[in-house]
């Protein structure tokens, strides 16, 4: 915190420079300058935000995220904690009615924050509202005690992120004034009075800039594991691969190239999606700031559906990278379980995968079935209902290869959307055709979602200022990409007819030469994105790849070697070897 003071870092952006650095195994200050700050920046008025953005810049106010109740993540306008407007003392009571109801996983919740935004059903006038925002003070801003009506502690150690204090919270009718409702879009007034917001889903701004954040930091968590385990692959000589030679570095094998170099290029391809959707994010909210919400839903979709591809791609492929290591992948120096443990959480948290493919789905359908009735829709699907281009560009040219990727996807969503009508005609409820279809519809949203991600990687690889070789690199980093995901998706790209077996047999013969290719590139790959040794922490992937030395010195630190014998011997072990059992 005081380096960001040094340098000037406003709070909403410390996440950025955090992600990683200090805290490995969590950071209990995440939330605080992540989505607090932002819930201030984006859902508070200028008044809210004169007094309270301040004091959180001077962490006199530390804040958290409330939203999330054991009962319900997902659905959240099936939250239960209520907020009921009392206009005799112009408060309102904040309350948590049943056990469901409880606040349940906000980071720093637990004993780090005073403060948080909690999402509460507001009730006026005897009306419901709706889930929205409140700034609610929690702890005694001296003393750190909770106050009375707040009742909150921590939830227990999880699978990682266990320097973070997730906590649970619970309000016994615990008032606070009305001027604490977060009012920049929506207000109560005085006499209790509710003023709509121009949109009815912005109070769920912070979420969505938050699933933006989670990109980028995806990018970041995937190429530290990337570099971790390419130059350990470097270092490593392990088994004869022509027999009587001397051991390869294992990056010499084929199938560790393919284990490294395809995350080595996915992390490109998130980093350059999540550059394009932060781009739209500042669009739109310049546009809502002049009252125009026009592009809120395409921001929606598409920051649910790189937030999706992005968690799923980064924990996946730093599993890779874990299992890549052999035994060492699973030793705690080497830095990996712990990338894994704080990666797969991006997988639930903010919106779970499955759940925000679904919403990508129904925008994929709403859109295909308007397109087809000629109506207007936003440009990222237009391609649902244009006609095909694919005979414009040569054969299995990357032009050809998004063409394909776009085309497959159409023809999934069009399909889908054929089964959705007949499973209707069957339910007659478009609930219930709508669950007979969602595997398929996930389906549909994935193949869109990484549509979308090839063709950021292809524009951004073509457009980009470098010199020619540095360029060249990217390119075939790009094609690998493309190649990889059209082999793991060969079916969608067989049953639309854009690629035949013989196209599929050419394409993976070319990814096994440019495995060989960008062999040797690998290791200036993952320099160059120039992590410290110290952010890395692994001792499998320290720039000098003193591997063994470093494992060993390592070990020294243990605990159980502090003496020879431990404690447990007499305690446990020297009693149980004299017992005769
Ligand atoms: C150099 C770079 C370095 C990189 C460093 C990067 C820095 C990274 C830093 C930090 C990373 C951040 C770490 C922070 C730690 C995070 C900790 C975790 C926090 C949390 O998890 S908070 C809780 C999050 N909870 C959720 O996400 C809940 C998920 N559920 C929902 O969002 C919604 O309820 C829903 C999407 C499931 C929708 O539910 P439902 O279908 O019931 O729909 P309705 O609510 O009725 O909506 C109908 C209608 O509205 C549209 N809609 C929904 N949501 C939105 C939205 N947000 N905006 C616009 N529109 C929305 C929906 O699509 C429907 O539209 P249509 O009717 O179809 O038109
Ligand atoms: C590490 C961590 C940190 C967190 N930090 C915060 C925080 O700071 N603040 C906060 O408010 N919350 C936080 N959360 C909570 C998080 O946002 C929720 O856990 C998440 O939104 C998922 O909701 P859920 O747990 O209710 O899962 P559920 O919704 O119960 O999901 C369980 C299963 O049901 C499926 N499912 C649910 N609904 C549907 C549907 N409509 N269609 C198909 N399948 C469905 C899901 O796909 C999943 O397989 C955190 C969670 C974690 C793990």
């Amino acid at each position: 915190m005081r380096k960001l003071a040094e340098h000037n870092i406003p709070l909403r952006e410390a996440s950025i420079t955090q992600v990683h650095s200090v805290l490995r195994d969590g950071n209990p200050l995440i939330v605080h300058t992540s989505m607090f700050a932002n819930a201030l920046a984006s859902l508070a008025n200028p008044k809210q935000q004169q007094q309270w953005v301040p004091l959180a810049e001077k962490n006199r106010i530390i804040g958290t995220y409330a939203q999330t109740e054991i009962g319900h993540g997902t659905f959240v306008r099936g939250l239960e904690t209520t907020a009921i407007f009392d206009p005799e003392t112009k408060e309102f009571v904040l309350h948590s009615p049943t056990i469901t109801s409880t606040k349940w996983w906000p980071g720093g919740l637990g004993k780090t924050a005073n403060a948080a935004i909690v999402m509460a059903q507001l009730y006026t006038q005897g009306k419901c509202y709706g889930p929205h925002p409140f700034f609610v003070q929690l702890r005694d801003f001296d003393t750190h005690h909770s106050l009375p009506g707040v009742i909150l502690g921590e939830i227990g150690p999880r699978l990682g992120i266990n320097s973070q204090d997730n906590g649970y919270l619970r309000f016994d009718h615990y008032r606070i004034p009305r001027t604490n409702m977060l009012m920049r879009h929506s207000q109560v007034l005085e006499d209790g009075s509710y003023v709509k917001p121009i949109h009815n889903k912005l109070s769920y701004g912070t979420m969505v800039w938050t699933r933006v954040a989670i990109v980028h930091s995806c990018s970041k968590k995937l190429a530290c594991a990337v570099t971790i385990a390419t130059r350990y692959s470097a270092v490593r000589h392990q088994s004869e691969l022509v027999p009587g030679k001397p051991e390869p570095q294992i990056l010499e094998y084929q199938t560790q190239q393919y284990k490294l170099l395809p995350h080595i290029a996915s992390v490109f391809a998130i980093l350059f999606s999540a550059s394009s959707v932060l781009r739209m994010q500042r669009n739109v909210a310049a546009s809502i700031s002049k009252g125009n919400v026009e592009l809120l839903p395409e921001l929606h979709i598409l920051s649910c559906a790189m937030k999706a591809l992005s968690s799923q791609d980064s924990t996946q492929g730093i599993e890779t990278c874990r299992l890549a290591c052999g035994g060492h992948g699973y030793i705690a120096s080497s830095g990996l379980p712990s990338l894994y443990t704080s990666t797969t959480c991006t997988i639930t948290y903010e919106g779970e995968n499955t759940v925000l493919l679904l919403q990508v789905a129904r925008y994929l359908i709403k859109s295909y079935r308007a397109g087809l009735e000629g109506l207007p829709v936003l440009p990222s699907v237009m391609y649902l209902t244009a006609p095909s281009a694919m005979h414009q560009s040569p054969p299995l040219s990357n032009q050809a290869l998004i063409e394909a990727f776009r085309i497959s996807s159409a023809n999934l969503v069009k399909e889908t959307e054929s089964r959705l009508c007949r499973q209707f005609n069957l339910e007659q409820n478009f609930h219930y055709a709508w669950n007979r279809c969602s595997v398929a519809l996930v389906h549909c949203a994935e193949l869109h979602s990484r549509y979308y991600m090839c063709e950021k990687f292809l524009s951004t690889v073509e457009s980009i200022r470098a010199s020619d070789r540095v360029r060249s690199v990217l390119q075939d980093l790009c094609r690998l990409y493309l190649i990889h995901h059209i082999t793991l998706n060969q079916g969608h790209f067989l049953r639309s007819g854009t690629l035949s077996g013989v196209d599929l047999s050419t394409l993976e013969e070319e990814m096994y030469e440019l495995l060989a290719k960008l062999r040797p590139q690998a290791v200036p790959l993952v320099d160059a994105f120039d992590f410290r040794d110290e952010l890395l922490g692994s001792t499998l992937g320290a720039w000098d790849g003193r591997v063994y030395e470093r494992l060993y010195e390592e070990a020294q630190k243990s605990p159980l070697n502090k003496t020879d014998v431990s404690k447990a011997y007499h305690k446990y072990l020297q009693p149980l070897m004299k017992s005769n059992l």
